[in-house]
């Protein structure tokens, strides 16, 4: 079977994220924990997580510090082992992946503090995000049609700019690779509250255009009114999910992050 995934990706059912219809139950998650757990060293942090998300949504993953968000997020985007439960693409089982075969894959990732280089200039972080195989014309065209901002700063130092042309900066470089899920760790982080709103719209826009997404966020009215479905995290397990309005509820003030 071939394919255009949610990200543009040509895939078959065994090398790439599509929707996926494995059987007569409907479309398969793109991207599934099925009671994950993970350690730092001897350290359990993650004591079996469930989570979904389905293709062209956007799932919240909300919580206080030290939740498991992050550690969540690295799971996902292959940057840290199971020490149980299973990582599915596509529901394909696929514990145990690379970094770069679950970027192959169409998992793209932006890591909390945004993981731009601060000392190149803005074309040549792009021109880095260049080796997932996009060509430098595409992705410069992409980011600066998006972001005129980031036109007018192609020359300067990505370290020097505003958080939010930052953070401009590195969803450009991230959809370079054309993925089918992007995994954005507290976008709202050090940003005005209007940039937030902007970035948010930009996230919308992205689901609009079919990409799905995992977001993790301190600050939760920032991205439950784009969110499909909503997470909240404590302590290393998942102990509530539903529509954003029915985990609002369940969010006490401080989580709510004023
Ligand atoms: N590299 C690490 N080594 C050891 N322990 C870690 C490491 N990273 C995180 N932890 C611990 O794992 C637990 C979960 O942290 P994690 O960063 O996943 O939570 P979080 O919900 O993302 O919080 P925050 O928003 O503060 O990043 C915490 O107890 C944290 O101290």
């Amino acid at each position: 079977m071939t394919g255009q995934a949610a990200g543009g990706h040509e895939m078959d059912a065994t090398s790439g994220l599509s929707p996926g219809t494995a059987d007569a139950g409907g479309p398969e998650p793109l991207l599934e924990l099925v009671a994950a757990r993970a350690a730092y060293g001897p350290i359990e942090v993650l004591h079996g997580v469930d989570l979904k998300v389905e293709a062209g949504s956007v799932l919240a993953l909300l919580g206080p510090n030290g939740g498991g968000k992050s550690t969540t997020m690295k799971v996902c985007a292959g940057l840290l082992p199971l020490t149980g439960g299973d990582l599915r693409f596509a529901g394909r089982r696929v514990n145990g992946i690379s970094a770069q075969d679950a970027a192959r894959l169409g998992v793209c990732s932006i890591p909390e503090g945004r993981g731009i280089f601060a000392n190149l200039s803005v074309r040549e972080n792009l021109w880095v995000a260049t080796g997932t195989g996009a060509r430098m014309e595409e992705m410069e065209e992409a980011a600066y049609s998006r972001f005129p901002i980031l036109g007018k700063r192609r020359n300067q130092l990505a370290g020097s700019m505003s958080g939010g042309e930052q953070q401009m900066l590195a969803l450009s470089r991230a959809l370079g690779s054309n993925p089918a899920v992007l995994l954005l760790d507290e976008l709202s982080m050090g940003l005005a509250p209007m940039i937030v709103t902007q970035m948010y719209d930009t996230v919308a826009q992205l689901v609009a255009e079919g990409l799905s997404i995992l977001v993790a966020e301190q600050f939760a009215r920032a991205v439950l009114p784009i969110a499909d479905t909503a997470a909240l995290m404590l302590h290393g397990r998942v102990v509530s999910v539903g529509r954003p309005d029915e985990i609002e509820e369940q969010l006490s003030s401080s989580y709510l992050g004023g």
